[in-house]
């Protein structure tokens, strides 16, 4: 595929034949960005991996409905959607998250239901000194998106929440991992995913009232049967599946995980937590929980979440995208189905666009009105462009409550007697997700 293209981006060569393995870490990109510059290519076996390490070219590209497939390697195929199907499922997500199409209040109330029994079940802990996170914290946001999908929620102890995360883990690390044996494996995982969904659409079929829609799946089956347009042409029981599916993969453990980082921070940067419970205690009331008609006066609170997302860039090597065809960019000829990966760990830590990018300062997403400062250039992420996180608005919303609800009532602070909360991420290649293990000492709030 390299033949008669001229201008390919730099890069290191590797072994013959089998080329460069694809980099894990920052710490692997590094100095290949002194050598080779912030735009690099290099060949894995028969594939090309263009590497983008600068946000304006990132930009640039990732808005391009030419960078905007997902790798169609088998193990790919099976998890990302593509062409018309991923436009039209992304459309219909789109209505219903990014613009909070059920309802800005409606989606509130679901998270505010689980993030009552959170605030219960964490009291628990706080009487049985260094523990790990309850395990409720996993539970209450799986919840949190299926009640958004299907009305559906697990209590607590329910011993169907572990094999469910289980099915959705094994799918996660089959394409994270990009390992090709795993491919027989990923099909049956995401078949039992699809026996386990389908008696809810069986029931939601049944129970469908066209002026009365409760959920994601009624409004779905709506859509689907109305065929308004030729938008809808794709919509079929099949793609629904599929739109379920993203939610969970994309949407579940990302804000679990999130959330971690939130508290393990919290614990490290004490006068940081200290400072945005005295904003809660000064706005919110003792005995309601914070809600969105608090959120402008707590502005240091989004503009923390904002600074913990860039200081440990969870998802630092963002998520591959393809090229559709031959394209230009930045003087470079890219070659169709070219894997693409923006590094936001590196975007992220730029000093042009975040000074001392070392320092963890919440101050730099405040404005000089003490305004949150939601995005801005080098930041992101939730990824950039045509495929940019589309649940970015029910994710941001998702962190503010609960980590307001938990600041309110709690304490977090590593162990006693144990010196600062490490900010050391799990050992995994291409994301920092936080280590699971990590024990705190929470103490309630009286
Ligand atoms: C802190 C939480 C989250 C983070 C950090 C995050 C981050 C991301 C990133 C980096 C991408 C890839 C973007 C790209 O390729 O440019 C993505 C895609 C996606 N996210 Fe999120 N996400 C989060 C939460 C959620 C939630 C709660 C949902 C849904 C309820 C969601 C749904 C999706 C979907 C469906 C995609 C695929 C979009 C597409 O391919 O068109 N995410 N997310």
């Amino acid at each position: 595929i390299f033949k008669g293209k001229e201008n390919l981006p730099p890069g290191p060569n590797g072994i013959p034949f089998f080329g460069t393995f694809p980099y894990a870490s920052i710490e692997e990109i590094l100095p290949v960005i002194q050598k080779y510059g912030k735009i690099f290519m290099i060949k894995t076996g028969v594939v090309n991996i263009l590497y983008i390490c600068d946000f304006k070219t990132a930009k640039e590209a990732l808005s391009k409905l030419e960078f905007a497939d997902r790798p169609t390697w088998k193990t790919m195929r099976i998890v990302f959607s593509n062409g018309t199907h991923w436009l039209h499922n992304r459309r219909f997500l789109l209505r219903h998250l990014r613009d909070l199409g059920m309802g800005k209040s409606k989606i509130e109330g679901i998270m505010r239901r689980e993030i009552e029994d959170l605030v219960e079940d964490f009291k628990k802990v706080t009487k049985i000194g260094p523990s790990s996170l309850p395990f409720s914290i996993n539970v209450a946001i799986l919840n949190i998106i299926w009640q958004l999908v299907a009305s559906h929620r697990y209590d607590f102890d329910d011993k169907q929440v572990e094999q469910f995360m289980s099915k959705i883990r094994e799918i996660q690390d089959a394409f994270i991992t990009i390992s090709i044996p795993k491919e027989s494996k990923l099909r049956r995982v995401c078949r039992e995913f699809e026996d386990l969904v389908q008696p809810f659409i069986d029931n939601h079929l049944k129970t469908l009232d066209p002026n009365n829609p409760n959920d994601l799946m009624d409004d779905y089956l709506i859509e689907m049967k109305e065929k308004k347009n030729q938008d809808y042409s794709h919509f079929s029981i099949k793609d629904l599946v599929r739109v379920t599916f993203d939610l969970f993969v994309a949407g579940n453990d990302t804000s679990g995980n999130m959330t971690r980082w939130i508290l393990i921070y919290m614990s490290r940067f004490q006068e940081i937590q200290e400072k945005i419970q005295k904003e809660i205690d000064r706005v919110v009331p003792r005995d309601t929980l914070p809600g969105l008609q608090h959120r402008n006066e707590l502005a240091f609170l989004d503009a923390t979440i904002n600074e913990i997302q860039r200081h440990c860039s969870m998802i630092s090597m963002g998520v591959f995208r393809y090229t559709t065809k031959d394209v230009k960019l930045a003087g470079y000829d890219i070659p169709k189905e070219t894997a693409v990966i923006s590094v936001a760990g590196i975007s992220h830590k730029d000093p042009r666009y975040f000074k001392d990018p070392e320092a963890f300062d919440p101050f730099r997403f405040l404005d000089e009105n003490g305004k949150f400062i939601p995005t801005c250039e080098g930041f992101q992420p939730f990824g950039i462009g045509k495929r940019q996180c589309l649940g970015e608005n029910f994710a941001r919303m998702e962190l503010y409550l609960i980590t307001a609800a938990l600041l309110q009532n709690f304490t977090f602070a590593p162990p006693d007697g144990e010196g600062k909360m490490s900010l050391a991420p799990a050992d995994m290649a291409n994301f920092n997700f936080p280590k699971e293990d990590q024990k705190f000492s929470i103490k309630y709030r009286n």
